[in-house]
Formats: C-alpha cells, structure tokens, sequence
C-alpha cells in the first residue's frame, strides 16, 4: 500500500557496540527526577498555564517529590518570567527543591534568564542548542565547529552571570536533537562545554542527552547512552540525564534501557504531557519500579489528585487506558480476567506473606489511591464469576459457588439485551427482585415455633412450627414437628401444601453491609423432578432467614413450573 512512498524514508543506523553490557543490567535504584511539566509540558499545550495553573501544578510537583522542576523558560515570555520571580519573591521553592530554568545559547536571552532568577537560593540554568546533522544544515547553515563555538559562547555568558550572582547556579547542558546527531559530534560539543563549565566531582554538570524526536527503538538510544558514558572524558564531573519524547510511543521503554545504560537522571512530565506525542511520562516510569520492588522516590499514592490537577491545568484529559492512572486500567469486564482477579483477591487475603499476585493487575490499586469496587465491572463479556464479585464486593452477598452459575445466566440474558454495562446497582435489583421478593406462588404471613428442644444428642433435638402462607390469595395455617425449626417448616409445607421438594444446600452468612444486623440465607433445594432451585432470604432472624430462603427457592420453582405450563 505504501511502497511508493518508501523511498522517502531511510532506516535509522544502529549503534557499532557489541560489548554492550545494559541487557544484563537491572534497575536498582530510584535515578535523580526532573519534571519538565512547567516548561517542556506547558509549551505543548494549546492554552499555555496561567501563574495560578503553574503554581498548582508546582505545588503538585513538590508533594509529590520532585526535587528538580524546570519552571520554565523566563526569556521566552512574560509569565514564564514571570512566574520565577513569584517563586522567588513569595519564597515558594522549599530548601530542598532546585529550580531550573532552559535557555537557548543567545547571550540576550541568557541575560533574561539571569534577571528572573535574582534572589533565588539556587538554581539550575540550562543551557540548550540543537546538534544534530540536519538542524546544522536547514535551521542554523553552520558547521559542526560553528555550532561548536555557539554553545561553547553561551556556556561562557552563563559562566560570567553565574560567578556575578549570590544564587548557586548548577550548569545543565544539553545537544538538543542529540539522537539525530553524530555521536562522536555530541561528544564533543558536550566535553567543550564541560571545559568551559570546570565541573569536579564533588559540583557535577548535568549533561542531558535528549532523544528529542524519537526516532530509533529504545535498544538504541540505549546504547547510544552506554556509548557516551564510555567516552565521557571525566565521567565523574556529569550526571548524565536522559530526556526521551514519545514519538514512536516507546519512550518509557528507550528511559528504562538507558537507564540500565547508566543514565543518572530523567527528564519527563506528569502523563507524558509534551510536545508532539509527548515527552517521557515519569509517573509511569516510576510506578514501573515500584512494581519491583524499587522504591522510585516519588509519591503517587493519591493518583487521584494528580489526575485532578494535571487535568485542570493542562486542560488535557487523562486517557481511560493510561499506564496506573486511566480509569479503566483496574477494571476488568471479561469472565475469565474477572474470575482470576476473583480468585487471586482471595488468594492475596489468605495467604499472609504479603507479596501481591493477582493474575491481570500488576499492581494493589490501593497503592495508587483507587478502591477495589471498580475492578470488575459488568457487561456481556462478563462471567458468573464477575457478577458474584460484585454481590460480595459491593453490596457483601457471598453467593455461594454453586449459585453463580444460575445467578450469572441470569445476568447474562440482561446484559446481553442491554449491550451496554450493567451497574452494581441493576445487578443487585436483579437479585432482590429474583430472589428477596420471589412471592408470587406462597407469601409468608406468619411464622412461629411453638415447642423447642434442644438437646446435646443432635438427633435428639426437636420444634413443632406453625406458619400462615397466602396460597394465590388463599390463607393458610400449617402446623408440623421436626428436628429443627427449619426442618419441621419443610415437613409443614410438604404435608400441608402437597409440595414435593428436597433440600439439597444450606448456606448462611452475616451481612456486613447495610444493617449489619442482618443475616442472609441461602437454600437450594430440588423439585419432585430433580431440578436445582436457589432461593435467598435476608431477616434480623437467621430462622427467619432460611425461612424465606426456602419460600424464595419454591417459590422460583412454582414461577418456572406455571411458565412452562402456560
Ligand atoms: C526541543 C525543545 O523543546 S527546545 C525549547 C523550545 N521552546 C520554545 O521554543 C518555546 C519558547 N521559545 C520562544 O518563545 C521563542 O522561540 C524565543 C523567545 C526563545 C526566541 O524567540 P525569537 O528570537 O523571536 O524567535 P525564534 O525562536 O524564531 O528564533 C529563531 C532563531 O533562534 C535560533 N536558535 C534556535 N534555537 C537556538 C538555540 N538553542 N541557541 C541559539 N540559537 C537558537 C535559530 O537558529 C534562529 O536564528 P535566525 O534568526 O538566525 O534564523
Ligand atoms: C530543550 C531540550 C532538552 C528538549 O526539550 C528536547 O530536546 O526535547
Ligand atoms: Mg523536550
């Protein structure tokens, strides 16, 4: 379909590195994070932030964890500028929080960047000028040398602003378009800046290699990374920071390879908000390591919250499927995922070890600030085991296992002639409805135990009952004995009503929901044909209880019985 236009693309070359070592490397530990939602997020948006957007977006970042932000760009317009002196002069950086601000290699503009951030405690300035082959050729006309000298210029002009200021200027650098640049080229470029800057290891500079359009998949920016952290001459004088777009849509992948590459720091934004298809979207990363066990150093316990924020700010919305965060990710509609999630949920409370293994949820959505009540969520492509979940999970009716089937085929047939999804609430009507007010046939009208003995021998034990049940609108009084309350009211309706009938299961558990007073039966029972019928019951009497659960299930009996009949 496409072959004529092939010719207008070529392949991206690879890296000559065949003593790689990052496949055989993990990540260990949380690298240095910079969120670059204030400056890289923001210049991506249709309506930029306001003061008051980037603030509650700041104070986002600081609650979270973020011990770097770049708050903007203060040469390139008013509110950026203008929002760093507010920062500044309402001192609202906490001692532990490094601002950084980007700045093209225009001595004009570094001036600017200067003059926003007097008053600051620290900062970083970072310094940026595109490297790569063709934005030498088509946006500046220069030569690797010229190019050479513009960032070597820029870096100098930061060098004099740096040593006339009280602030403690950290120097960040990057080869903008670095992943479309020579590799030996952005060497060089970043070791003459580096010589300007006479970074020790004790004041490192931040060198920040960005795949500034991601063009190549992540195997390769990786080795790119390994490959310039081998020929780095004074390793030990950079932090080497990574800044990967999304354009291929593998930038977390390419962020997690270089990192096991040896990178020391990542640049990214809340969501992977920037420019094109994004930039590097940091909560992802992060989470990622914390599903291994690696404390990743930021907080997104109320995930919630930053969703709220992010998209009050941005005005951009979180996708229903985003990594962690979507609002479908923890959900599960199909049977078989439902009855796994069911499974493992009970699995995980069991057992006490504390390791979380649920098959399909990679991570405790408690963890991120969400509530298990949406994990399973009904439609046609649910199952029996999905609808119990909800019975139990929501409304704490713990059907037992071999009412699913029934209950579920009931759900089934409604979902299926809905199409669309079945709310927990319709799904428990549907089970009051079937099963609470199943009445049609016999009405409870009274019930009584006459005579109680209870003895130490089981068998010895002994009541005589008498109910009054409304026979299609007929009252009726029966009286018998047996064993136990619930046995002689079975004997009562066999003997007084004619009902063939066996009891077959008996269930019962307390409801914790609602009243917690309350009891609920479960009763199955077969009819003179053998056919399984559940009923169920809810009383403050868990007699009363089974009772009713047993006039459920005739009565679901009698209701079929008349509808085959007619
Ligand atoms: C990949 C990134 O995210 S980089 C960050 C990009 N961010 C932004 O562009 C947003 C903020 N930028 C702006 O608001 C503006 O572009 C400003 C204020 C920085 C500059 O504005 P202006 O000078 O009016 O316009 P403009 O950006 O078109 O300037 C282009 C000139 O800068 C040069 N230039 C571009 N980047 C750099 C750089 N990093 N260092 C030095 N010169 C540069 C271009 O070669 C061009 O030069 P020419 O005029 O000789 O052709
Ligand atoms: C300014 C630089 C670091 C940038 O945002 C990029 O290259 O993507
Ligand atoms: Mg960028």
């Amino acid at each position: 379909m496409f072959t004529d236009k092939l010719k207008k693309y070529r392949p991206y070359p690879t890296v000559h590195l065949p003593d790689r070592t990052w496949p055989d490397k993990t990540i260990t530990q949380a690298p240095i994070w910079c969120s670059v939602d204030l400056r890289d997020g923001n210049q991506a948006l249709v309506q930029p932030m306001n003061l008051e957007e980037k603030l509650e977006m700041f104070q986002l970042l600081v609650d979270i964890g973020f011990k770097e932000i770049e708050v903007g760009f203060p040469a390139a317009s008013r509110i950026e500028h203008d929002f760093t002196r507010l920062l500044i002069e309402r001192d609202l950086v906490p001692d532990d929080v490094l601002i950084q601000t980007l700045t093209q290699s225009r001595e004009p503009l570094i001036r600017k960047t200067f003059e926003a951030l007097k008053g600051a405690r620290q900062a970083v300035v970072h310094l940026y000028n595109s490297t790569s082959t063709l934005q030498r050729q088509v946006v500046f006309g220069m030569e690797k040398k010229e190019i050479i000298d513009l960032a070597v210029r820029g870096a100098e002009v930061i060098r004099e602003e740096a040593a006339r200021t009280d602030t403690d200027i950290r120097y960040e650098y990057s080869p903008e378009s670095f992943t479309g640049t020579e590799l030996d080229f952005a060497l060089e470029i970043c070791e003459a800046v580096m010589e300007v800057w006479e970074p020790t290891p004790q004041r490192p500079v931040i060198i920040n290699l960005p795949a500034t359009v991601e063009m190549s998949t992540p195997n390769v920016y990786a080795d790119q990374i390994e490959w310039f952290i081998r020929h780095l001459k004074n390793r030990d004088c950079a932090l080497i920071s990574l800044h990967a777009h999304n354009d291929r849509g593998t930038a977390v992948a390419a962020t997690e390879l270089a990192l096991m590459a040896g990178g020391d720091r990542v640049e990214g934004t809340l969501f992977g908000n920037g420019e094109r298809t994004g930039n590097v979207d940091i909560m992802t990363v992060a989470l990622n390591m914390f599903t291994q066990g690696v404390d990743p150093k930021l907080d997104f316990s109320d995930i919630n919250r930053v969703i709220d924020v992010y998209q009050r700010c941005t005005k951009l919305p979180v996708h229903p499927r985003h990594p962690y965060a979507g609002e479908l990710v923890y959900t599960a509609f199909s049977g078989s995922h439902q009855d796994a999630i069911n499974k493992g949920m009970a699995a995980v409370e069991k057992d006490n070890s504390g390791i979380w293994a649920v098959p399909y949820l990679p991570i405790d959505p408690q963890d991120v600030g969400r509530t298990y009540e949406s994990i399973i969520r009904i439609n046609s492509q649910s199952g029996k085991g999905g609808v119990a979940y909800v019975m139990d999970k929501e409304f704490g009716f713990k059907l037992p296992k071999d009412m699913h089937p029934e209950f579920g085929a009931i759900i089934q047939k409604i979902s299926d002639e809905a199409g669309g999804e079945l709310p927990g609430e319709v799904i428990y009507h549907t089970f009051d409805r079937e099963y609470l007010q199943a009445d049609s046939c016999y009405k409870l009208r009274s019930f009584n135990v006459l005579k109680r003995h209870i003895d130490h021998d089981e068998a010895r034990s002994s009541a005589e009952v008498e109910a009054v049940i409304e026979v299609h609108g007929e009252e009726k009084t029966l009286r018998a004995a047996g064993n136990g309350p619930l046995d002689a009211f079975c004997q009562a309706l066999r003997e007084g009503l004619g009902l063939q009938f066996t009891l077959q299961a008996y269930h019962e558990h307390a409801l914790t929901r609602g009243s917690s007073a309350k009891a609920v039966s479960y009763i199955m029972v077969t009819d003179g044909e053998g056919r399984p019928f559940w009923g169920a019951g809810v009383d403050t009497d868990i007699i009363v209880a089974s009772i009713k659960a047993l006039l459920s299930a005739l009565n679901r009996a009698c209701r079929k019985h008349q509808e085959e009949t007619t």
